[in-house]
């Protein structure tokens, strides 16, 4: 099972270019099938008919049903039988065999089964970007609760945030099995807290229990409970309840706390009480080690020069540098020919391309700043002095200068007619907090590393 799963995504892959799916296809028909078990020689796909309805499953698998089967033996290097089910119909069948379940079991369960096998310390590799983030995520899993707590993590997209809150898991687990631990994205437990309160099978006590009687949580980006406010409020209680009580918890976001603009102040203040860790993009070196860490996972030998060309063009996300290995392995079997630069060059046009190089404008920097900070870019234009939107205004203020060939006063038109000595003085703001507060350097860095990758 865990084979083919592993190699998903390649199989998805090798299925896209073999068939010339196209992009919208691929995300609609493909991405939504997930491996649900491997039974001898039968493969049993559930396909989320939440996303794409239940009258997707005939059409699948008529259309891609034999396709994808000679995709599996291609890159699986055996045959199998492909069967469809619907995950509403798992679900169901799940419920029916879970009549009065141990809730501490089952919610044991429920959480550990997200957690991703290749995601452990020892498949990470650790470089300058992430060696904080690193030792921290260890040195929790070595002492639950008794040295940083919460364990507070945040970085941009694709940068192993993920990867180091599942690595904390199963070392907590491996050094005791019995430990309760629960590892959820936020989107998850707001879906939960809301069922809890629709459905009448289940209630929000249950809920309650599920979170609170647990030794360690691991919640995903929390960036996603902002501006729900019950789920705030239920994650306030069962933060208090589980600090309170000596459990640790270890959180992940896009951001740090205090960027977090529309965070409630009391989530936010709990938030900072441990250890507040980031991640970096990865420089060039460590972007090799983790391509050669995936070829020697993968059991790939890969040209160092095809490496040296996949670590100089993709830099900013993990996840798309993994992916374009993946990507021109799947070409070059689909060719049947070998790994070398040109190949590469053809896998990877779509994304690395010399066009493609984003043009740094004010309203690009204004889009990033807004989408960072939660807000619109329509509140950085406006004439708004509230906080919450006066202080991304002021740092679009100052990027706008440092990263365009914008004046004073052009930047004050495009910002509700603002004058010079307006845009002077944010800039001003801006720059005498950065000498006095690292993470406000830290917030630029990140900007600028989003704005211009
Ligand atoms: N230091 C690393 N060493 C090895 N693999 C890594 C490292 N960092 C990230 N990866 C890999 O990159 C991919 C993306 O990582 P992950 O899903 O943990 O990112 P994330 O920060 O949680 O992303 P998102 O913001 O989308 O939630 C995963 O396959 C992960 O294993």
């Amino acid at each position: 099972m865990n084979e083919i799963q592993d190699k998903w995504d390649e199989i998805l892959e090798y299925l896209k270019i073999e068939h010339c799916v196209t992009d919208v296809s691929f995300k609609t028909w493909l991405l939504p099938l997930k491996v649900y078990s491997v039974r001898d020689n039968l493969i049993t796909i559930s396909i989320d008919d939440k996303m794409i309805g239940p009258d997707s499953k005939n059409f699948i698998s008529r259309k891609y049903g034999i396709p994808l089967k000679v995709a599996i033996t291609e890159i699986m290097d055996e045959n199998y039988d492909l069967e469809f089910v619907l995950a509403s119909q798992i679900e169901t069948t799940k419920k029916k065999n879970e009549s009065l379940p141990d809730l501490k079991g089952k919610n044991q369960k429920n959480g550990l089964s997200f957690l991703n096998p290749r995601y452990t310390f020892d498949t990470f590799v650790v470089g300058a970007n992430n060696n904080l983030a690193h030792a921290a995520s260890l040195a929790v899993a070595e002492s639950p609760a008794e040295i940083y707590n919460p364990l507070f993590i945040y970085g941009g997209v694709g940068l192993g945030k993920t990867h180091l809150m599942h690595s904390i898991a199963h070392y907590i687990l491996e050094q005791n099995a019995s430990s309760k631990v629960m590892y959820v994205t936020s989107e998850k437990f707001t879906n939960e807290l809301i069922e809890s309160i629709r459905n009448v099978n289940t209630t929000p006590t249950e809920f309650r229990e599920k979170y609170r009687n647990i030794d360690v949580l691991l919640i995903d980006d929390i960036q996603f409970i902002i501006g729900k406010e019950s789920t705030q409020e239920e994650f306030f209680h069962t933060f208090n309840t589980l600090h309170e009580s000596k459990k640790q918890i270890i959180i992940s976001s896009d951001k740090p706390p205090k960027d977090i603009l529309t965070l409630e102040e009391r989530l936010r203040s709990r938030f900072e009480w441990g250890l507040t860790v980031d991640i970096q993009s990865p420089d060039y070196e460590t972007r090799m080690a983790i391509l050669k860490k995936k070829e020697e996972l993968d059991g790939l030998q890969i040209d160092n020069e095809v490496m040296k060309y996949i670590a100089t063009n993709v830099k900013s996300n993990i996840r798309e540098l993994e992916g374009a290995l993946t990507k021109i392995v799947a070409l070059s079997r689909l060719k049947k020919q070998e790994v070398n630069v040109t190949l590469a060059e053809e896998a990877l046009k779509d994304l690395i391309s010399p066009d493609d190089k984003k043009q740094i404008t004010p309203e690009l920097i204004i889009d990033v700043i807004a989408e960072h900070f939660n807000i619109t870019s329509a509140d950085i234009y406006s004439v708004n002095k509230s906080r919450n939107i006066a202080y991304p205004r002021q740092v679009a203020m100052y990027l706008c200068r440092k990263l365009t060939d914008y004046s004073l006063s052009d930047i004050g038109k495009l910002m509700g007619k603002r004058d010079h000595t307006t845009i002077l003085h944010g800039i001003d703001k801006v720059e005498k907090n950065i000498k006095k507060d690292p993470s406000m350097q830290n917030t630029i860095e990140v900007l600028t590393k989003k704005i211009n990758p």
